[in-house]
């Protein structure tokens, strides 16, 4: 069993640091009634929300019902779950069920077509007590914030996390360098769960670690959207922006998105000018990617928008937080909808040759089955975006999940690609070598690549 699982805190007086949150908790808990609102558990990654939801519900002898957002909460299922009476004790002997809801940022589209709505409705007349959780509480609906009790978890300080990595290294029976351990509390960056796993990590096959064995496990340090964006306001140096690019999770389109919501910041007309020149240009080279299907133009991509943009920031930095894009946040989920929807229709339509409305009226469903059938091919074909794939498959954890592991596998082709391309390539590389703007004598390989499979 890894160390993670192994030493998750059983009892809310295990759970390290966070102590005004865990007494909320409790409080809640003990003087629990129908008429108290449920929690919502918020804060960064690995800092014990799900662990302390757990070691309440054991400290209290509730039985636990988690229903992650896989398990798809329809309204059904947890209309079933919420609204069963609390006077039949289970056969564990448990009087209450605490009803865990993960991810709770990303209600949208769950509950059945009623999303978060019906969500909110369902746990305002629940009859069991119920603790959300979520990582971005900005990102839950006013509903949502207004039905519940926020409970707020914060990073843990180096210096508490110490104390519990030594308890581990004890019994674990494992001499561990102090040095080394402040090392792995320092760099876990506030997250629990990463500092105990580079302990293990680390640990593995020793009887005694020093600092010297840490630089094998470093915790995963690949850069984020909001270290590459704000590097790029910031006037990073261009290598380290580029290697960065090359580490974060989002595509270049979605960088592209990020860089745009904030140009803001940007200190005048003049170099804001600049920033969205350099943004359209990236943008020719990003939709030239899709048609041709040939990744390697995403480096320039990537370039272009963020070097072009370091430059037009001047290091001027970003005043405020780093947020999503704007746009991103505006389209609420009604008006998203249908933005999505009728762009897939244009898509579909400009692939296929259908007129968009009679793709709309006759063959939505048609292709919806098609696309259930071997999604991620779809998402390859159609490049769909994860909104799309959700309207198609009806369901939005399965489509973000395999959205994101094409958009991984592509990355990978790519660092592939670029690893063994030599500078005089030839065949297609010196096709794709064409200067920026031409694209003319593409038709065969610019031949929409859905045409061919779906019809
Ligand atoms: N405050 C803590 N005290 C003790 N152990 C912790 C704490 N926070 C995290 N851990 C360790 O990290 C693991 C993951 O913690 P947990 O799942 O509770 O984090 P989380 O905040 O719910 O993260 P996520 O938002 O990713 O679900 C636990 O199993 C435990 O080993």
């Amino acid at each position: 069993m890894d160390w993670v699982e192994k030493y998750r805190p059983q009892r809310l007086q295990d759970v390290v640091g966070n102590s005004g949150a865990v007494r909320q908790m409790y409080e809640w808990a003990r003087d629990w009634s129908r008429q108290k609102k449920p929690l919502v558990l918020y804060g960064k990654p690995g800092i014990g929300k799900t662990s302390s939801a757990h070691a309440l519900a054991n400290d209290m002898n509730w039985e636990v019902v988690e229903l992650n957002a896989s398990d798809q909460r329809t309204k059904s299922a947890l209309e079933r779950v919420a609204g069963a009476g609390s006077t039949t004790a289970s056969l564990s002997g448990a009087t209450r069920k605490l009803i865990l809801l993960d991810e709770a940022d990303n209600l949208h589209g769950q509950a059945d077509r009623g999303g978060a709505k019906a969500i909110v409705e369902i746990i305002a007349a629940a009859r069991q007590p119920i603790i959300l959780i979520a990582n971005d509480y900005y990102a839950l609906s006013r509903d949502l914030k207004a039905a519940t009790e926020p409970v707020q978890f914060r990073a843990l300080q180096a210096r508490s996390i110490v104390p519990r990595l030594r308890q581990i290294c004890a019994a674990e029976r494992m001499a561990c360098d102090p040095v080394a351990l402040d090392e792995i509390a320092n760099r876990a960056g506030g997250d629990m769960r990463a500092a105990v796993n580079m302990l293990y990590a680390a640990a593995i096959g020793k009887e005694h670690l020093t600092a010297e064995d840490l630089h094998t496990s470093a915790k995963d340090e690949r850069s984020t959207i909001f270290e590459l964006v704000g590097g790029a306001y910031k006037g990073l140096r261009d290598a380290d922006l580029l290697r960065m690019a090359v580490q974060v999770e989002d595509t270049p389109d979605a960088v592209e998105q990020w860089l745009e919501g904030s140009i803001d910041h940007m200190p005048d007309s003049a170099s804001r000018a600049k920033g969205y020149a350099c943004l359209s240009r990236a943008d020719e080279f990003i939709g030239r990617t899709y048609r041709r299907q040939y990744y390697t133009l995403w480096r320039y991509a990537s370039a272009i928008m963020l070097i072009g943009v370091a430059d037009a920031a001047g290091a001027h930095g970003v005043h405020g937080r780093i947020l999503p894009p704007a746009r991103w946040q505006k389209m609420g989920t009604s008006k998203k909808q249908k933005a999505v929807r009728g762009g897939l229709a244009r898509k579909l339509s400009g692939m296929t040759h259908i007129p968009e409305d009679a793709l709309r009226e006759d063959f939505f469903t048609a292709i919806s089955i098609i696309v259930e059938q071997d999604p991620a091919t779809y998402v390859r074909e159609f490049q769909l975006d994860a909104d799309e794939l959700a309207l198609l498959i009806h369901d939005r954890a399965m489509a973000t999940k395999v959205v994101k592991d094409v958009a991984k596998e592509e990355k990978a082709k790519e660092k592939k690609i670029s690893g063994k391309e030599k500078p005089s390539g030839k065949g297609r590389k010196t096709r794709d070598n064409d200067p920026p703007g031409d694209d003319s004598g593409d038709v065969q390989q610019d031949l929409p690549p859905g045409q061919a499979t779906l019809f």
